[in-house]
């Protein structure tokens, strides 16, 4: 497994297309940032404004008697002040909205492409790192538009501006203001870069692998519980804290110096600018109120220029977690996983299904996990797959599905299962796997995903047609609840009410993948014989290890 610090350095590395491509979803389009823009340097200016007018406004009223003389320089202050406050509000307001609807547009896309990658495609991927990826490097990539784009744009346009409007009053001021921009921009990016660029391109994968162990944790209570494994578990997630909390510590740390270096070379740009106007002024040939605007102006304008060194912190951060989204979500899907497409139509009735020659592989291994395996299945068969574990039974089910490709000759309903797109055979073509994934709902809410416009009569119906009528009428009808991934009901009963589920979606084939591995063995045939009368005159492909008693099926494939 790949450590959250190895990870993280990726981020020094050269952006892979998928990154990019990352990068762009996270982006709104130019006509939903120009406002936010627009408004962020109205604020910005009326920020640097706000301070030139108020600095004019009091050194012309300690120089002048009369209040006339000072009407426009009130009228200025009064529009900046109001003019920061709304502006400030309507950026973040414009710049928020524009964010958050690209958020919703991205966590879309990549689940769209995440898709067609499960199950075979996500075997490998860590659940809790998953969910990490999926909500806070998601998260994470929001502040492109909000932190980096926006401020960075801001702040150039309202720094140039600052300097020209200083160079009309002096131009060595503006130099100075220019010169200590330059510094302070290079010292604190500088600064940030040494003493949290290693924490801001750990704290993705970091929070991820805390995410990770508490996810585990939540999951396998039970377990670990049962080997007195808790404490250990615990121990781990607060060793997840503890460094995490490090980095985050040295990421403050970094913002901090930041804010000081800003703070000192404002500082500057005024001694600067007072150094080079004082004695100007005192002969009289600078005036007092150019004097204070440009020794105040520097400071306005360091309060808006500080969001770069922070922008380009939050740059590394959003690149990290477009690099951890990326790798989830790859531009292209392995070729062992069937492409969306394939425009043959499956006949309406019975599908007969010949195999030829079948091979498949899962994505990333070196071998395939079947291989040369030829069957028919005619209309109505009960088909038992039987084999060692480890001799492709699911893999085989797999490809009956088409969440594996193949190589050789997979016919069903006379047309090549390759030229039918993968979505529509699946709904001809159903699988109920080893362990069905039953919601913590009602029996109501996990039959009707499968028909979301089945009455009670019909649900009721196909309850009593897998055997639990009895049982559901025990345990208050519809209404009951399954429980976290089914832990109320029995093995047998998880497998049953998944069956009921296929039934009601009227799949042309059923493919049992083991329902009796967690049965035990006394209950077994029983179980079979029940699924099988259950599934009426359906095709159905039955998979187990554990020896079936013949008289129930019409034709067996042995793998391995
Ligand atoms: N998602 C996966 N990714 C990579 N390899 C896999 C995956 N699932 C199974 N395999 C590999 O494919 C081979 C066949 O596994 P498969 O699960 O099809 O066997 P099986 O006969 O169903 O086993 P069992 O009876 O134990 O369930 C094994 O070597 C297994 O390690």
């Amino acid at each position: 497994m790949t450590s959250p610090i190895a990870e993280s350095t990726a981020a020094d590395t050269k952006m892979t297309p998928a990154e990019r491509e990352v990068l762009e979803l996270a982006t709104p389009p130019a006509k939903r940032m120009w406002v936010p823009i627009a408004w962020a340097v109205l604020w910005g200016i009326s920020v640097v404004s706000l301070l030139a007018a108020s600095a004019f406004l009091i050194t012309r009223a300690s120089l002048i008697i009369h209040i006339l003389w000072l009407g426009w320089a009130i009228v200025a202050v009064r529009m900046f002040a109001l003019g920061r406050a709304v502006f400030r509000y309507l950026k973040q307001l414009s710049g928020h909205d524009a964010s958050f609807r690209q958020l919703a547009e991205m966590r879309v896309g990549l689940l769209d492409r995440l898709e067609p990658l499960a199950p075979a495609g996500l075997a490998r991927t860590r659940r809790g790192d998953l969910l990490s990826r999926l909500v806070d490097d998601i998260d994470e990539l929001q502040f492109l538009p909000l932190r980096v784009i926006e401020p960075l744009i801001t702040s150039v346009i309202v720094a140039a501006l600052t300097v020209v409007g200083v160079a009309i009053m002096s131009v060595p001021a503006a130099l100075t203001l220019l010169g200590c921009l330059l510094v302070a921009l290079i010292v604190a990016t500088l600064a940030q870069l040494m003493i949290a660029g290693a924490a801001d391109r750990q704290v993705a994968p970091l929070r991820a692998a805390l995410g990770d162990r508490v996810h585990d944790t939540i999951t396998n209570l039970e377990t670990l519980r049962a080997y007195d494994a808790l404490d250990s578990q615990l121990a781990r997630i607060h060793e997840a804290d503890a460094a995490l909390r490090r980095v985050l510590v040295r990421r403050s740390i970094g913002e901090g110096v930041v804010t000081g270096v800003v703070t000192i070379f404002a500082g500057l740009a005024t001694a600067g600018a007072l150094w080079f106007n004082v004695d100007a002024t005192a002969n009289g040939t600078f005036t007092p109120e150019f004097l204070t605007m440009v020794a105040l102006v520097p400071l306005a304008l360091f309060e808006v220029f500080a969001q770069v060194p922070v922008a380009v912190a939050a740059w590394r951060r959003v690149r990290v977690s477009a690099q951890r989204v990326a790798t989830v979500a790859p531009t292209t899907v392995p070729s062992e996983i069937p492409q969306p497409g394939g425009t043959a139509k499956l006949p309406e009735g019975p599908l007969d299904i010949t195999i030829t020659d079948v091979s498949a592989r899962w994505p990333g291994a070196a071998q395939p996990a079947i291989q040369g395996c030829s069957v028919e299945i005619p209309a109505g068969a009960r088909l038992l797959v039987a084999g060692e574990s480890g001799s492709g039974k699911s893999t085989f089910a797999n490809v009956l599905v088409r969440f594996l490709d193949y190589d050789g000759t997979y016919r069903i309903g006379g047309v090549e299962a390759r030229d039918v797109d993968p979505e529509l055979l699946r709904q001809r073509v159903g699988l109920i796997e080893q362990r069905a994934h039953l919601f913590n709902e009602s029996i109501r809410q996990n039959l009707l995903f499968a028909k979301p416009d089945a009455t009670d009569a019909e649900l009721e119906a196909v309850i009593e047609r897998v055997g639990l009528g009895g049982w559901m009428r025990s345990r208050g009808g519809l209404d009951a609840h399954l429980g976290e991934r089914g832990s109320l009901v029995s093995g047998g009963q998880g497998q049953r009410i998944a069956l009921a589920r296929a039934l009601l979606a009227d799949f042309d084939v059923l493919v049992l993948d083991e329902p009796t591995a967690n049965v035990d063995p006394g209950r077994a045939d029983a179980l079979v014989a029940d699924l099988l009368d259950a599934a009426g005159s359906h095709t159905v492909v039955l998979i187990s290890h554990t020896p079936i008693d013949e008289r129930l099926i019409s034709a067996k494939l042995v793998l391995g």
